[in-house]
């Protein structure tokens, strides 16, 4: 698939030129490139927001197997990374707005938003505002609100990208222990190195823009997954094969 940016005022971008990729269900997929290599151009379009200049995306419907009903499409939702939550809704009610929007019953929808709340340690804040909120834990509303509509899909772009370390690395324990849990088939977009292989199972490495796809390393550690992996041999290893692909990727980038 191929992407080219068209405007009126300024020549045209290609974002992305023949990007082929799969992402395996039940598995998670994380995405590093240099930045403005076209991950987020590229999540648009796998979420049918921009149309791809050249190319499409496939979504393998269900085959009866890992909770997708046979012939169903698969259900998805998305964590942007900028997590949009509705200031004058409260954390429960910004969680259960994509339930409002399907139609769901206010006893239901409340239940459901509980339990996603409940899943990201945020319960005893649901009646809270997001302005009364930290930035960890509004980045936990905005996982809720993804989790709280049992996708058969997860995207996630940069999900803590806006976080101080340690907060990261927390919630990166979080999301690691909901994933396994779910078996959930998740594409993550990350500019860390560390965050791809800590929660990926197989790490896709793009180039500078127009982007493409440079490798795909599978992630060969055992899960459950604790921080403490990182200090693995082969998480070392894994580490300094990707950097290697991206140093000098991202010094082209910064020439773009
Ligand atoms: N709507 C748009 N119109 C024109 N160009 C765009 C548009 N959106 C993105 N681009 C350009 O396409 C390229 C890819 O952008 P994109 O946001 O997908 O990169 P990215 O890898 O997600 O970047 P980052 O890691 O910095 O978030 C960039 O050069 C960007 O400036």
């Amino acid at each position: 698939m191929s992407h080219r940016f068209l405007s009126r005022s300024r020549p045209p971008t290609t974002a992305l030129t023949d990007v082929t990729c799969r992402f395996p269900a039940g598995k998670v997929t994380a995405i590093v490139g240099p930045s403005g290599c076209g991950k987020s151009t590229l999540l648009l379009i796998m979420r049918g927001l921009v149309k791809a200049s050249q190319g499409e995306v496939k979504f393998l419907y269900g085959d009866g197997k890992g909770g997708l009903a046979p012939g169903a499409p698969p259900r998805m939702a998305t964590v942007w990374q900028s997590f949009n939550l509705l200031p004058w809704r409260t954390v429960a009610d910004n969680v259960a707005f994509g339930l409002e929007l399907a139609g769901m019953g206010a006893e239901e929808r409340r239940a459901k938003a509980m339990d996603a709340i409940k899943a990201v340690e945020l319960a005893g804040f649901e009646n809270h505002y997001p302005g009364q909120l930290s930035g960890g834990m509004r980045q936990r509303v905005g996982l809720a609100r993804g989790l709280v509509m049992a996708p058969d899909i997860l995207f996630l772009d940069e999900p803590f990208g806006a976080l101080d370390a340690q907060t990261r690395l927390y919630l990166q324990e979080q999301l690691s222990t909901l994933v396994e849990a779910s078996a959930k088939t998740v594409i993550l977009i990350t500019h860390s190195i560390e965050e791809a292989i800590f929660l990926g199972d197989h790490v896709v490495v793009m180039t500078a823009r127009p982007g493409r796809v440079a490798a795909t390393l599978d992630v060969d550690l055992a899960r459950p997954r604790g921080i403490d992996v990182q200090n693995d041999k082969r998480f070392g290893e894994l580490f300094s094969e990707i950097y290697g692909l991206l140093r000098d990727e991202v010094r082209k980038s910064m020439l773009n």
